[in-house]
């Protein structure tokens, strides 16, 4: 069956892992801090602050403790939904500010560009909130790219290396897992998407093959009239 919509990951595929690991945590383990200590008593903060509270198994804890379980989740990486919206929260401030530029590979903005042209749904599954999405499209280094998006999924619809997460995607999307193409770097990912009936794309920008996907180092070689 053809494809008539992609789903892309960000991280390591739109976008460059450097730009996510050496920009985007950096700025928010300096900020988050003082963002939590200001605003923790506003509902969308403290909602996020009690899902710290309750996921790290210290429902006592001060909201000086939960900045240090914010902080070591940072540096962990751990895709934790809580820590993901307030990150989110803190990047609007640096792109509202002019401190921070969303990095989307310039290959990535002209096939996305390309295939909308061509009738393609475009959507976006990250661990990083949709908020953190809109912004690294909205406010890219390429332009506001957000007007080729019909939608963004993130951890509220699951882990990415569940097939689940995938089905659920695929009902809200309203098609058929084989009428939509799943791009990422992580194998993982890729074969939980497969598992729900989507087809797949690895991307591997600096070479190299994920195991039991099509490969590729760019957008640019993707022909969608093959799927
Ligand atoms: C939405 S930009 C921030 C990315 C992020 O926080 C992250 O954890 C990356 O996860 P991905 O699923 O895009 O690999
Ligand atoms: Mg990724």
């Amino acid at each position: 069956m053809p494809i008539k919509a992609i789903l892309t990951d960000i991280e390591g595929t739109t976008s460059a892992v450097s730009f996510v690991f050496d920009v985007l945590f950096p700025f928010a383990a300096r900020h988050l801090p003082e963002f939590v200590l200001a605003r923790a008593d506003e509902p969308e903060v403290a909602t996020q602050l009690d899902a710290v509270r309750r996921d790290s198994g210290e429902p006592d804890a001060s909201v000086q403790r939960v900045v240090e379980i914010l902080l070591g989740w940072i540096a962990e990486d751990r895709k934790a939904t809580p820590l993901k919206a307030l990150q989110g929260m803190v990047w609007e401030q640096g792109y509202q500010a002019g401190q921070l530029k969303g990095h989307v590979y310039p290959d990535a903005v002209e096939a996305l560009r390309r295939w909308k042209q061509e009738g393609y749904d475009l959507y976006v599954y990250s661990s990083g909130s949709i908020q953190a999405q809109k912004l690294i499209f909205g406010c890219s280094e390429a332009g506001d790219l957000s007007p080729l998006f019909s939608g963004y999924f993130d951890t509220t619809s699951g882990p990415k290396r569940e097939a689940d997460s995938y089905r659920r995607i695929a009902s809200a999307i309203g098609r058929p897992g084989e009428e939509i193409l799943f791009l990422s770097d992580v194998v993982q990912e890729l074969d939980a998407a497969r598992e729900a009936g989507l087809q797949t794309v690895g991307l591997a920008r600096e070479g190299g093959v994920l195991d039991g996907h099509e490969t590729v180092a760019s957008f640019a070689v993707i022909d969608l009239a093959r799927f």
